[in-house]
């Protein structure tokens, strides 16, 4: 059962999305945005250490080991984890476009139940760009990239400036990130003018 709602529809005058000049090479990993970030961080103990690489266009593809801390029910990942896979990678495709960008909508499909142990190979794209609305769609796969299908999801996320983070995030953490000058360099990765 798949159908993408109204609000994740490109409008008419939508564009192709263009990859950014000084975007990560085809093959190259991307590498976490933030370290406590529950999908990519590596300081995030629970999380999932999603790993994802840059491909052509405007493409991604990553890769999520479920642990036995992603259970919802026994020996199965649980739904809202892949969400988060799927999240996550959706979310590092704007580093192909330079561009910041939240999650506003995220559609998911669970087609076959995922257990403890597989490695989903995910792969996502943007389709369509319109002012800040990004139009993006992924897939996740059992155990190879050519595996069966798992989850699929379909996502509008909307380009902000990195004042929505400093405005919105608890002061401690947002003093934090902002007196590390790795997550400086990182934040300024995703911005076309920094
Ligand atoms: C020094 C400090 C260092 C910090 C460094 C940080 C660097 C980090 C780098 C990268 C981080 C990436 C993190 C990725 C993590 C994985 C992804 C996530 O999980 S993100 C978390 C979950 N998402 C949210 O928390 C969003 C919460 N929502 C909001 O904040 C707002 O609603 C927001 C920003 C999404 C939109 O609010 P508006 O006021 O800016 O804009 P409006 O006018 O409402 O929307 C713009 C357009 O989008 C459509 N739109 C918005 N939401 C929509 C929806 N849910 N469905 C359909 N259309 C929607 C609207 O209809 C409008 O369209 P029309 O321009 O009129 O055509």
């Amino acid at each position: 059962m798949s159908g993408t709602s109204p609000g994740l529809t490109p409008p008419a005058d939508a564009k192709q999305p263009a990859r950014h000049a000084d975007a990560p090479a085809p093959g190259e990993l991307l590498g976490a945005h933030y370290d406590q970030c529950f999908g990519c961080g590596g300081d995030q103990p629970h999380g999932l250490h999603l790993a994802a690489r840059a491909g052509e266009g405007v493409s991604i593809t990553a890769e999520f080991t479920v642990r036995p801390e992603h259970q919802g029910a026994p020996g199965l990942a649980h739904g809202g984890v892949l969400a988060t896979a799927l999240d996550e990678t959706l979310g590092s495709l704007n580093w192909l476009l330079r561009t910041i960008a939240v999650t506003g909508r995220l559609e998911t499909d669970f087609v076959r139940p995922v257990p403890v142990g597989t490695t989903l190979h995910l792969a996502a794209e943007v389709t369509a760009v319109a002012g800040r609305k990004i139009y993006s769609t992924a897939t996740g796969r059992i155990g190879a990239p050519d595996g069966p299908v798992a989850v699929r999801a379909d996502a509008l996320f909307i380009e902000v400036k990195v004042d929505h983070f400093i405005d919105h995030g608890r002061e401690e953490e947002i003093r934090a990130a902002m007196e590390d000058p790795d997550q400086i360099r990182r934040a300024r990765a995703f911005e076309v003018n920094p």
